[in-house]
């Protein structure tokens, strides 16, 4: 039995660039095979100096073999959760769609436009016999975002390099894997979108399906292709500061991740999300399938029981 700072409560996804978090004593990696596939990667258990443990997962791989299309972000969320996680806390490389977001700058979005093509498994329920409407209109986790942006800008200032973080933006999530155009990211520009990546859907909506409280710290690339008189975003381009960006990451993560286990172990996050699933499973009927309320025991075992 797990005593209660055995409990993995925090998961980290970190995104391109970021495949390993620093000053962590490594405790053991499991890949738990959930009824959507493997995670993209081992999950790496550490602990933290407290001996509080956290789960880190390399979005698209540890070698960066999948594309923002092809990551498995059902096994990763339903994997995170198997394991005990309750919050996770995303990261990712964004392109800026405002001149006040400079590359190497940081942001904690609180809104999402969804430009992915469909293409990618959205939702646990899908291809079952069980439906769900999840509420999204706030896609993020309003209270994790707020403990941490105050965190968060408290770190950057204190590592004096200039970091600025940006608060309440809007991010739009494209298919890829191609950037935009220049007139696409003039239209999300128009449609008040700041930041812009590949990587924050479907893992912030399986996140809220699994009623896992989730936030993304944003580490700012690229301008994208929006400025008149500049060139288009590259990928030599976004490569220029993804490593600086990630190093900053590391120093975020190893100054937050104590205090954030702490207050996860309280439930001070995880009020919203809790319980959240219960009035969006549409009502049981004699036509819904055992097996699918199994597969979706895995995820939510609050409702589906697992006879399994
Ligand atoms: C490497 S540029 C495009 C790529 O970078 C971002 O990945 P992540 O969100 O995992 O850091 C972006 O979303 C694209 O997937
Ligand atoms: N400009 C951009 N567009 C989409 N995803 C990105 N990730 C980093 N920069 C990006």
């Amino acid at each position: 039995m797990a005593t209660e700072n055995e409990k993995v409560l925090v998961g980290v996804i970190g995104g391109s660039g970021l495949y390993h978090l620093d000053n962590l004593t490594f405790v053991k990696t499991v890949n738990p095979d959930t009824p959507w596939g493997y995670p993209s990667s081992p999950i790496t258990i550490c602990s933290l100096p407290s001996g509080s443990l956290i789960a880190f997962l390399a979005r698209h791989g540890p070698h960066h073999t999948f594309s923002p299309s092809t990551v498995p972000s059902r096994a990763n969320i339903a994997a995170l959760k198997s394991i005990g996680v309750r919050a996770i806390l995303a990261f990712s490389a964004v392109g800026s769609l405002r001149e006040e977001i400079a590359p190497g700058h940081f942001a904690i979005p609180t809104q999402i436009i969804d430009r992915t093509k469909g293409i990618r498994p959205a939702s646990f329920f899908e291809g079952t016999t069980i439906v769900a409407h999840t509420a999204f209109g706030d896609p993020f986790s309003v209270k994790l975002v707020k403990w941490l942006e105050g965190r968060v800008e408290k770190v950057l200032q204190e590592e004096g390099r200039g970091v600025v973080l940006h608060k309440e933006k809007c991010i739009i999530c494209m298919e890829g894997p191609q950037f935009s155009t220049r007139a696409e990211s003039i239209m999300y520009r128009s449609w008040g979108g700041d930041l812009i990546n590949m990587s924050v859907l479907p893992e912030a909506k399986l996140a809220r399906e699994a009623e896992l409280s989730y936030a993304l710290v944003a580490t700012a690339t690229d301008y994208d292709s929006w400025r008149p008189h500049s060139e288009v975003v590259t990928a030599a381009e976004v490569f220029k500061t993804l490593q600086s960006n990630a190093d900053t990451a590391r120093h975020v993560a190893a100054t937050i991740l104590e205090e954030l286990c702490a207050a996860t172990l309280q439930g001070d996050l995880l009020s919203e999300e809790k319980g959240s699933m219960q009035f969006s499973i549409m009502p049981r009927s004699a036509a819904q399938k055992e097996e699918d309320a199994q597969k979706l025991a895995f995820v939510l075992p609050e409702y589906f029981n697992s006879t399994a």
